[in-house]
């Protein structure tokens, strides 16, 4: 007997994760190793139980029409939910799960190395040696950066899950204070994690190195913008791993072009893909990197196991194992 539910997959991904849920539920996956289009997800959501989709995906009421009143859950491959309209599926009754946790350490781990390739300069280094700079002889000061040690590091939504695993990383680097930002001060962060709370824009002035980690949503949309920027010290690094459009992108262009901020590391841009001519690109004091933050194998596959157990659970009508609300 055919099953009656189905759900739909809009990446290409490996056929051994789904080999138990497509046995209970039909499964629609998109074939391509491209993104699948807005008229292909309407087109093809239309019917379905669920869905499986990851943060490329906009998850409007567009698309919730699309698909029908039998849609039950949507299970996104990200911590990160911006990309869907929450109210309007809990209007609806429709599940919303996520991915939380396991690509907590992944992420940190990431943060980091985004933070001493930016601070280090090592991107810029290793293009100079190709470029046969490197054969002019020893520079004293050549390819010179920063330390974390003994900097003053400020995160914003440093109290959140990947805020914290960053701190506890940091901390082996014995920088000269950690603040964080956040809509109340914790004691546990001060406690646990000797982090000191500091106003936004106390921390913005104070601060060497600030560290985007907050997630997005009304209130931290261009949270970083030009206003934002001139109360930072002209030698200060910016580092985003959250969400591209926490950070006014334009105004950190200008920003860094006119060198009035040291440096920038960002894994997450406001539009991704970023454009190989945006403008960005041209400058040699930003690292870019294409949103690569849970990239780890392991991290990814845990994702996909996480995102199938809310989907199954979503179908049935039980609780899902992380669920946005
Ligand atoms: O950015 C990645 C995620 O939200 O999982």
């Amino acid at each position: 007997m055919m099953a009656s539910k189905s759900f739909l997959v809009t990446k290409n991904l490996p056929e051994k994760f789904f080999k138990n849920i497509s046995t209970k539920f039909m499964m629609d996956m998109w074939p391509h190793s491209h993104d699948i289009t807005r008229e292909q997800l309407l087109k093809r959501v239309a019917g379905k139980s669920g869905i499986l989709c990851t943060l490329s995906d906009k998850i409007d009421g567009q698309l919730l029409d699309a698909a029908g009143p039998q849609l039950k859950c949507v299970s996104t491959l990200s911590v990160g939910y911006d990309h869907i309209d929450v109210d309007e599926c809990k209007r609806r009754g429709i599940l919303v799960g996520n991915t939380p946790d396991v690509l907590t350490d992944a992420v940190a781990e990431l943060t980091i190395a985004l933070l001493l390739a930016t601070i280090r300069r090592l991107f810029e280094a290793n293009q100079a040696l190709r470029e046969g700079k490197w054969l002019r002889g020893w520079g004293h000061f050549f390819m010179c950066g920063t330390m974390i040690k003994g900097s003053h590091i400020g995160l914003i939504g440093g109290s959140g899950r990947i805020g914290r695993s960053i701190i506890k990383r940091l901390r082996s680097f014995e920088p000269s204070r950690i603040s964080y930002t956040s809509r109340t001060p914790h004691s546990f962060m001060e406690q646990e994690f000797g982090a000191h709370f500091l106003s936004m824009n106390e921390l913005l002035a104070e601060s060497d190195i600030i560290i985007v980690c907050c997630s997005l949503n009304d209130s931290t949309r261009h949270l970083l913008s030009a206003e934002q920027f001139c109360l930072m010290k002209s030698t200060a690094v910016v580092i985003n791993t959250s969400r591209g459009s926490c950070i006014d992108q334009q105004a950190l262009y200008e920003t860094l072009k006119h060198g009035r901020i040291a440096a920038a590391g960002l894994d997450v841009m406001e539009q991704e893909p970023i454009a190989t001519d945006d403008p960005l690109l041209a400058l040699n004091n930003v690292v870019l990197l294409p949103h690569i933050g849970s990239a780890a194998q392991s991290t990814r596959e845990q994702m996909i196991w996480m995102a199938l157990d809310n989907l199954e659970a979503g179908i049935d009508g039980r609780p899902l194992v992380a669920s946005v609300f």
